[in-house]
């Protein structure tokens, strides 16, 4: 994948994109307001507007047991999950294959009313991180999701709208092995997920109605995907 012409926009978001994740919602800037909170996920959002358009980044932080980062991150990145967890998802088509942890999609999502349809491409990187931290800790897993061009697809074209998006998730596996030396289950798993989101919805949509969508579809997205990969993986074994 070194050679390929993406290849150096992926390095540099992805190391963007990774740094801004591990930063604390203090170290992140100012006015972020936490939005939503359920259990151990909250959600934090600031107020953003390009050319009048609202792009609210959003940055969500979770904690789930019994599943590791590797599960989160797998599920999150192969499309052949993706129908099951993606509600809004109407046609995801796989453009090209970079490689075996850079895949370049097509998506059209359902209508939302009164939106109208939307569309996205952008190229998904999986990556596995040393942690730095915690040298003998389990690795951090990633996946970052950006929008690109494409020749055979431009934006705008069909009845679509383009939206165009930057998604970082980034999970960190917690291991709190049995005192009595019996082997590691479930149980002695956790993953501290965080994902951060920015996504421009294109063409016009009134803000409000926007941020409506934004505060009601997020947290039930975070909610239904980690709920999908614990049940996906409750009985297999562990993906560290
Ligand atoms: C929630 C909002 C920001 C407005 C939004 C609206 C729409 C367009 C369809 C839609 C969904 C919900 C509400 C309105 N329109 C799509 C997305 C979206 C698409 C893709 C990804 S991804 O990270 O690539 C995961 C793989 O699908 C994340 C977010 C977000």
């Amino acid at each position: 994948a070194s050679q390929h012409r993406l290849w150096p926009e992926i390095e540099k978001t992805v190391k963007q994109q990774v740094a801004m994740a591990r930063m604390g919602i203090g170290e992140c800037g100012s006015g972020w307001q936490l939005f939503a909170e359920d259990g151990e996920m909250k959600m934090y959002r600031r107020e953003e507007e390009i050319d009048g358009m609202v792009v609210d980044p959003l940055k969500a932080v979770h904690v789930v047991k019994g599943i590791t980062g590797h599960e989160v991150c797998h599920h999150f990145f192969s499309p052949q999950y993706r129908y099951d967890w993606e509600t809004t998802l109407e046609q995801m088509t796989v453009l090209e294959t970079i490689s075996d942890d850079t895949l370049l999609f097509l998506q059209t999502h359902k209508r939302i009313w009164p939106a109208s349809q939307r569309d996205v491409v952008f190229w998904s990187h999986i990556r596995k991180l040393p942690n730095d931290q915690d040298r003998d800790g389990p690795d951090i897993w990633t996946v970052v999701n950006n929008s690109t061009g494409h020749p055979d697809h431009p934006a705008n074209v069909g009845k679509c709208v383009r939206i165009f998006l930057t998604v970082c998730l980034l999970c960190q596996t917690r291991v709190n092995p049995p005192k009595d030396g019996t082997p590691l289950s479930r149980e002695n798993v956790s993953c501290k997920i965080t994902y951060c989101s920015v996504v421009n919805p294109g063409g016009w949509a009134p803000a409000s109605v926007l941020r409506a969508v934004y505060k009601r579809e997020y947290p039930k997205f975070l909610k239904r995907f980690t709920a999908y990969v614990t049940n996906q993986t409750k009985n297999k074994p562990i993906m560290f």
